[in-house]
């Protein structure tokens, strides 16, 4: 059996869980379960904190596991990445009272760096000199300057409405670009190529649609040129020589800007449909 490890709670347990049940697993139903055997795929799933998951991957107590990036630099685990997962983006900054006098990293030193990611921000800022103190927090870091306890903070940024809000700026250099990731250890479990080429399907299910359209056979150079899909569109005949039918992989978010460009080349009928699962 393949034993994979979960995020159970937080912002990366749900997406997932989504993208396992996409990949054809079956998950658990209660969510106070902790462990799950889904006896068809031969994995056993383990729902476990995202902060940990490092760690039992790491020790090879589990094969591989489903965490953020700047969870798996945090931990010091010996886990490393085998695949970005394209979700839970984030970066990882350092923030401080807008307007203030803390500008840049060197601004820091004898100062007090609020964080709940201390190994990440210590190696950071030892790597550049600088001494500072930090405070480890469990969340909500943002409030941390607010309340007296730290001069600045370091925490993970996405919007950047929670800083916003309690009176903070971004400044210095960009410490970490996250994302969710699939790590792995020591153990070479047969599964996990599988469960990989499994994820990526669903990767490309969830960036990718289909686009069909007839087009004028004289502009199939200038449409291949809009959209050549992965490999190279499908071209087939249609009863009237003069047009083709041609079905291309374009990706989701930039579907409606070609279906104009096509359009704009005389296609017509264009339609776009979901895919729900692929291998590439
Ligand atoms: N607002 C956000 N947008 C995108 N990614 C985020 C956001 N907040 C946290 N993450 C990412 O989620 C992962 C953290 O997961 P974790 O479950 O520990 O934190 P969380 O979602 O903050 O949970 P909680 O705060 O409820 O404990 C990290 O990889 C982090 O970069
Ligand atoms: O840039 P934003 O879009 O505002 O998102 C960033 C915030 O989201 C996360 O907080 P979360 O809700 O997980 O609470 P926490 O601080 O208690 O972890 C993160 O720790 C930031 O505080
Ligand atoms: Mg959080």
């Amino acid at each position: 059996m393949l034993r994979i490890a979960v995020p159970n709670k937080g912002s990366l347990s749900e997406i997932a869980a989504e993208m396992l049940t996409e990949a054809g697993y079956s998950g658990r139903r209660d969510s106070r379960k902790l462990v799950h055997t889904d006896a068809k795929n031969g994995v056993e799933f383990f729902y476990l904190r995202p902060r940990d998951i490092a760690t039992y991957v790491g020790s090879g107590a589990l094969d591989v596991g489903i965490t953020g990036r700047d969870l798996l630099l945090d931990s010091g685990s010996e886990a490393t990445e085998i695949a970005e997962l394209d979700f839970a983006d984030s970066t990882f900054r350092f923030a401080a009272p807008a307007g203030g006098e803390i500008r840049e990293i060197a601004d820091l030193a004898g100062r007090r760096v609020a964080t709940s990611y201390s190994k990440l921000v210590d190696d950071f800022l030892r790597a550049r000199g600088v001494e500072a103190t930090l405070v480890q927090l469990d969340g909500a870091v943002e409030s941390a300057v607010q309340l007296g306890v730290a001069d600045a903070v370091a925490d993970v940024v996405s919007t950047g409405a929670t800083l916003r809000a309690a009176g903070l700026e971004i400044f210095g250099p960009v410490i970490l670009e996250s994302t969710a990731i699939l790590i792995g250890g020591a153990n070479q479990h047969e599964g996990i190529a599988r469960l990989l080429r499994r994820l990526r399907g669903v990767l490309v299910a969830r960036k990718y649609v289909i686009m069909d359209y007839d087009l004028p056979v004289d502009q199939l150079e200038a449409a291949s040129a809009v959209a050549g899909g992965i490999e190279s569109p499908t071209v087939s005949p249609l009863r009237d020589e003069r047009w083709v039918a041609v079905r291309v992989m374009v990706r989701a978010d930039e579907a409606n800007d070609v279906m104009d460009r096509l359009y704009d080349l005389g296609a017509k009928a264009i339609l776009v449909t979901a895919i729900h699962a692929a291998r590439l």
